[in-house]
């Protein structure tokens, strides 16, 4: 019941920090050099702007709401690592690798894309150093324009590939730099090689921003070319479709892909603020007979859930509709104080699984009932441990994995460095759901 502390840190550290302290780890993770799948342009810092300008204005994510300055370590550009700066956003585990990412939001991050070797330091409790993932080269920036630059959040398909975005963006308070075109990224799980990267055209997605994760669409595990990934834009409010047998991406606007205006004031770990955060994250119902599924989704500024058939965005000719009919539907709200970062659908169970940023914890709604607020259960909330639930995600035995990270202490006020400030839960879905209405 509940969810089981895995991991905690008061502060993040890495089995190679970049400044010689503790040197590159020599016989311990992957070591092999990822082999991008095509020849990658050089791009320059500046080449793609700050941003464009409908969103020039500073937003309550570069200050304070109120004017008090949060606790801001620059110190010099280059400096590899700063303790503090460090902030993991995402958990993903795969088979003994647990995977963690650490977005550039600002200087100081060794490594955007990280894994713990569970096998090696897995012990319940522990504060692990992370290990960059696929290396540590490849988590340089500023060595190469084929390198990864920030990345949010990861996925596993069921190909065993993991899929993420690098924005291509350094997201450092009141200066964001677009350095390169933000990109799709497929490694191969067996191999730890990247099998693909694709840029996402500027006519896409103007910056890398708001794409802070993604969800994959495979109709079938022995074709796994015909994989779909549905990206949503949280910060241009869009949901982008990119077809990997196609190699080719469209993009879907709708109206439900905002924020709602009377839910955006938040209240989490002492802080008070207004995000405006939209379509946020994208999770996938079971195959129909016919093979479609519902594709749910959710703005975070928001308590409303919405859906879709996989079949509209499969079809590229629909996102240049200007009136998508009854396609997208209103799901209905899970309630008062109910915003969410990241949900998923569990198909042992029929549960979505979803973390609860106001309330500090784990919703569920087991899609067999209605979708009423009072169909909303609780699988926990501790508004002293789990400080926003940033990621959850659900690996092939059935395990759910939330990270929580503190964030708006991060961002509005000061993080204690002699507290646990970040931590990895898990729990099995059918536990998660014992003893609520999700049962
Ligand atoms: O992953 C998130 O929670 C996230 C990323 C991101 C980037 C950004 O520029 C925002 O304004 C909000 C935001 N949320």
């Amino acid at each position: 019941e509940g969810m089981i502390e895995v991991f905690k840190w008061k502060q993040m550290d890495f089995h190679n920090r970049g400044d010689g302290s503790n040197g590159p780890v020599v016989g311990i993770g992957p070591v092999r050099k990822p082999v991008p799948s095509e020849d990658l342009p050089i791009v320059f810092p500046g080449r793609y702007g700050r941003d464009r300008k409908k969103r020039d204005v500073i937003t309550s994510r570069d200050v304070n709401p109120i004017g008090i300055s949060a606790r801001t370590i620059t110190s010099n550009d280059d400096t590899p690592y700063i303790a503090y700066n460090n902030v993991p956003m995402g958990a993903t585990h795969f088979q003994g690798r647990l995977f963690v990412t650490m977005p550039r939001r600002r200087v100081g991050i060794p490594s955007t894309l990280n894994f713990i070797d569970m096998r090696r330091e897995g012990k319940q409790g522990s504060s692990p150093k992370l290990y960059a993932y696929p290396d540590f080269e490849t988590n340089q920036f500023n060595h190469s324009s084929r390198n990864l630059v920030s990345v949010y959040r990861t996925t596993v398909d069921d190909c065993q590939r993991l899929w993420f975005i690098d924005t291509g963006m350094l997201e450092y308070p009141n200066n964001r730099q677009q350095i390169r075109r933000p990109s799709i990224w497929i490694v191969d799980l067996k191999t730890d090689r990247v099998i693909k990267r694709f840029d996402i055209p500027e006519s896409i997605a103007e910056t890398g921003r708001g794409l802070a994760s993604l969800t994959i669409d495979i109709e079938n595990k022995r074709d796994c070319s015909a994989a779909y990934a549905y990206i949503p834009d949280l910060v241009y409010r869009r949901l982008y479709v990119y077809s990997l047998a196609q190699n080719r991406m469209w993009s879907f606007e709708h109206n439900y892909f905002n924020f709602d205006p009377l839910a955006g004031d938040l209240d989490i770990g002492d802080q008070t603020f207004r995000w405006d955060d939209g379509i946020f994250s994208i999770t996938l119902g079971p195959h129909q007979n016919d093979g479609s599924r519902s594709v749910y989704f959710h703005p975070m500024a928001s308590n409303n859930e919405f859906v879709v058939s996989n079949r509209v965005l499969q079809l590229e000719s629909n996102a240049a509709r200007s009136d998508h009919g009854n396609d997208f539907r209103v799901l209905g709200s899970r309630g008062e104080k109910k915003q969410s970062t990241m949900h998923v659908y569990d198909p042992r169970t029929q549960v979505v699984f979803y973390d609860e940023i106001q309330t500090n914890g784990v919703g569920c709604w087991n899609t067999k009932k209605p979708f009423s607020a009072a169909n909303h259960g609780t699988v926990v909330a501790n508004a002293r441990e789990m400080i926003y639930p940033s990621d959850l995600t659900i690996d092939a035995d059935g395990t759910i994995w939330v990270m929580t990270n503190s964030m708006p202490i991060f961002i509005y006020s000061t993080l204690e460095t002699d507290v646990y400030n970040f931590r990895i839960w898990k729990q099995n879905v059918h536990e998660a759901k014992r003893n609520t209405v999700c049962e």
